[in-house]
């Protein structure tokens, strides 16, 4: 505290205490004022006099309502509430008045001094600050630690601030000024604790969801949202911002992705409308000058051409841009086409051969492609040598320059439709026509249904048998469209296909047990010295001889009439024969111990039983295979191993209902997901497709959970021997996670198979896979959680390790029974919120409710054992 003293100095410091106009009293003769000042000398040697912080109950401050009424469009005034002084303020200001030493908080002191704004104020501001950077000043002491992560009063702060707005300060860079002396360094600070947890306003909150602005970014708890937010005549903006152009890292989040805090204050209605003025209002529209086309910004005159045009780009983003007008070919300056946009646009810059950085040596309306795009004019029989220079046109004609003869149209195809739709390059629509089209929109905001169209690619992989495509027939099923004659058809071929294969499997099968029976004969025969042990090999093996001689004479036979080509007859025999051979086999205390479970030891796949028990009804030409059938039969597609389906996913699941009232679902458009399955084949071939998916929302990674005991020759290099399949998956789980095109993409694990991984864990254990080996079960009286669920908590823990060392980030895993529909309709809904909680983290920072399925945080070390954990 510094006195001051002397002539009109001490009136002009109580004056710009007091509100304006107000008259000051008249001082007694012998009155004494002291007033604060910032002291900013030297550092002081001796202890300063502190004082804490009174904790204010909430509630205790009296707030006026927030205004959620009637929006109002941008331009417009904003509904001003009268201020309410916090008590903290007036205690403050009686402390300024020396007379009264009573206990003030410095931060709502600084807070209120802050609301009122005006120049009158100043003083009171400076004041408040002169606390709390003195005690900054003085180091580690415990004020200053304090000041820096001020909790603040709760008061209103929307209104008056609003006039401010203006100033082009936001609150919280207002409160770096007075409150911050330190400048670049502090505002560093405050920066990155404005992307934390808590609360902008109030510091609290850490674990509750929260609104960010669009402009600043600030965070608020469901308390101060609207406070801090008012009636949001633009959108998600705190009242300082107003006016204000957005943050454009948020741009493409304008108008979507209400946070449940949105929800929960407002009506779906309110909350409707905040959105559509949040994406409509001039104030947070592109300007024109943010965007470079063909190497010059644009004026006024051509954004509006660009933005009302028939097929606009839509999502505009700040940025560089390429746009050809003859084929209407939009893309981002030094990359491969994004879009096609309406054609004949005129802008001032001219297309220019290096726009797309292209390196083919053929050129597209002077533009030298990309080889992605010569790969997709080879599919399209397109010929370009070298040096072949096109003209395209809107819809996919082409001609060799200066030849004047339409050679043919390159997105005519199907097939070149679908390799475009794989690699991400657009493609007209269907019915394009003629001529530059007509401008049905007039008005310079994105028209609603390009918002509509974001589709998020998710992408499905996993190593063979790991039930990749289960899932993806699951999904169709549940969201896509029903299955076409010609699908049918080609599923029932392929489960009759199939069929031969198992046969051939059982063939194979037999030539084994043969040499392990003659094994076992000669071993018996060479040192049989117990006789009782004797008699019991012998037993054994002459049951296995005799299953050998029924084997063979069953193969024999089923040579034969394969030979015959007479598959009418090869069915029935097969189902007759077969069922009663495997189960004479499997009575046998040898092969049982050798095999485990009946169906591995004829090594075929788990759905051959389902088939071949029925082998006559789905050997015959009238068969149709059921829903059942599709699900259980392997191979989705014969052809290339890649398969998609485009579906919609409604917001009404059980996860989202877990979020309470959930007004957002209402208000956000249905996204559109688009399912792409590599099979393990394909993802083997060096993992030359994975490049193709660099813009997928999503890896879905599934794995088999009952792999973990199988030996499985692995699928890809030259190596035969037999590898746990467990560890193949992780191989390829690694492999994946890795791959450059993947570093921002999140992934889900879906751990398949839990009902095979459920029946086998007590007989079969966990630790049969290196990997898993100390794996340590919990074994408590208080623990009841089944061995199979810790071992699943396990097992995705091990995963979860594996990818947060990897790439740093958390992986979200999901259980599945891929068989099982609702399982998989609960995977999908996991993993549309999964994609949900991605976007609001990449927006606000959101961080969804910490939970097994979205933490890292556990460790698998409670399930290891001590020695090693
Ligand atoms: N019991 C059980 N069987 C499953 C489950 N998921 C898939 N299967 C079966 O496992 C077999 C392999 O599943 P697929 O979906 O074909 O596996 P994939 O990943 O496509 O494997 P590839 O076709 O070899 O690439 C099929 O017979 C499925 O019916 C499951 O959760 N439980
Ligand atoms: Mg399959």
């Amino acid at each position: 505290m510094a006195a001051a003293g002397g002539g009109a100095d001490w009136e002009e410091l109580v004056r710009r205490m007091f509100p304006p106009g107000t008259a000051i009293p008249d001082p007694p003769a012998n009155l004494d004022y002291s007033v604060a000042l910032e002291y900013d000398g030297p550092p002081v040697s001796y202890d300063l006099p502190r004082i804490d912080p009174v904790h204010i109950p909430a509630g205790a401050i009296p707030t006026a309502d927030a205004a959620s009424g009637p929006l109002l469009l941008a331009g417009a005034a904003v509904p001003v509430a009268p201020v309410v002084l916090a008590p903290g303020g007036r205690a403050r200001r009686a402390a300024n008045n020396t007379t009264n030493p009573a206990p003030a908080p410095a931060p709502s002191s600084t807070r209120a001094a802050q609301q009122r704004g005006s120049s009158a104020d100043s003083a009171s501001a400076r004041d408040a600050h002169s606390s709390s950077s003195s005690s900054s000043e003085d180091g580690g002491s415990r004020g200053g630690r304090r000041n820096q992560r001020r909790p603040r009063a709760q008061v209103v702060t929307f209104g008056e601030a609003a006039a401010a707005g203006g100033s082009g300060h936001d609150d919280s860079s207002r409160e770096l000024d007075t409150a911050e002396p330190g400048g670049e360094q502090y505002a560093a600070v405050a920066r990155s604790e404005r992307k934390g947890r808590t609360c902008h306003r109030c510091g609290k909150g850490k674990w509750e969801s929260k609104e960010a602005c669009v402009v600043c970014d600030a965070r608020y708890c469901g308390h101060c949202l609207l406070r801090a937010m008012g009636s949001m005549p633009e959108g998600r903006k705190c009242v300082t911002c107003i006016g204000r152009p957005i943050d454009e890292a948020k741009r493409s989040r304008l108008g979507r992705g209400a946070s449940r805090v949105l929800a929960r204050l407002l009506s779906p209605l309110e909350v409707r409308q905040i959105l559509k003025v949040e994406r409509e209002c001039q104030a947070n529209q592109l300007r024109p000058e943010q965007l470079v086309v063909n190497g010059f910004p644009l004026n006024d005159e051509e954004m509006a051409e660009l933005l009302s045009c028939h097929r606009p780009p839509g999502n505009l983003k700040p940025g560089r841009y390429w746009y050809d007008k003859e084929s209407g070919l939009w893309g981002k300056e030094g990359e491969k086409p994004d879009r096609i946009i309406s054609t004949d646009l005129k802008f001032n810059g001219k297309l220019q051969p290096d726009a797309s950085n292209g390196n083919a040596q053929v050129y597209m309306n002077g533009r030298e492609i990309t080889k992605i795009e010569l790969r997709i004019l080879k599919i399209a029989k397109v010929q370009c040598p070298r040096d072949t220079h096109f003209w395209v046109y809107h819809d996919g004609g082409y001609e060799e320059e200066g030849q004047n003869n339409i050679k043919g149209k390159i997105w005519e195809s199907p097939l070149t439709r679908f390799a475009c739709a794989l690699v991400s390059l657009p493609v007209p629509p269907v019915n394009s026509d003629g001529t530059k089209d007509e401008a049905p929109y007039s008005s310079r905001t994105v028209p609603d249904y390009l918002d509509n169209k974001r589709v998020q690619k998710l992408l499905i992989l996993g190593s063979p048998g790991a039930g990749t495509s289960t899932i993806f027939k699951q999904a169709k099923l549940l969201y896509g469209s029903r299955f076409t004659q010609e699908e049918l058809e080609s599923t029932k071929l392929m489960i009759q296909s199939n069929m031969f294969k198992y046969l051939g499997i059982l063939l194979e099968g037999r030539e084994r047990f043969e040499e392990e029976a003659l094994a076992v004969s000669n071993h018996t025969s060479s040192d049989g010295e117990d006789p009782q042990q004797d008699e019991s090999q012998s037993n054994s093996n002459s049951c296995i001889y005799s299953i050998n001689a029924k084997l063979k004479k069953f193969s024999d036979w089923l040579l034969d009439i394969i030979a015959m080509g007479d598959l009418d007859a090869f069915f029935p025999a097969a189902t007759r024969e077969y069922a009663p051979v495997v189960d004479e086999l499997w009575k046998d205390p040898a092969i049982q111990a050798t095999y485990k479970r009946k169906d591995e030891l004829h090594f075929l796949p788990d759905a051959a039983e389902y088939f071949l028990s029925r082998a006559i009804e789905v050997s015959s030409n009238e068969y149709e295979p059921s829903e059942k059938d599709i699900i259980y039969a392997e191979g989705v597609t014969q052809g290339n191993g890649l398969a998609f389906i485009d579906f919609t996913l409604d917001d009404r699941s059980p996860m989202s209902g877990s979020f309470g009232d959930n007004h957002e679902a209402h208000s956000q458009p249905v996204n559109k997901y688009q399912l792409i399955r590599v099979s393990a084949k394909g993802m083997n071939e060096g993992c030359k497709w994975v490049e193709m998916f660099e813009d997928v929302s999503m890896v879905i990674f599934s794995v088999a959970l009952s792999d973990y005991d199988q030996l499985w020759a692995p699928s890809s290099g030259s190596s035969r021997t037999l590898m746990n399949k467990m560890i193949q998956s992780r191989d390829l789980f690694e492999a994946t996670i890795r791959q450059p095109c993947f570093r921002d993409t999140p992934f889900v694990l879906v751990l398949n198979k839990y009902d095979l991984f459920e029946e086998k864990i007590g007989r079969s254990p966990l630790s049969s896979c290196e990997w898993f080996s100390d794996f340590c079960p919990l074994r408590t009286h208080h623990n009841n959680q089944s061995l199979a669920q810790q071992a699943f908590y396990y097992v995705a823990m091990k995963f979860k390790d594996l990818y947060a060392a990897s790439t740093g980030r958390k992986l979200f895993v999901w259980q599945a029974r891929a068989r099982d529909r609702p399982t998989v309709d609960e995977a999908f809904r996991y993993i549309r919120e999964v994609l949900r909680w991605e976007d609001e983290r990449d927006v606000a920072g959101y961080c969804p409710e910490e939970s097994f399925y979205s933490t890292t945080e556990l460790s698998s070390s409670r399930l290891i054992t001590p020695a090693e954990a």
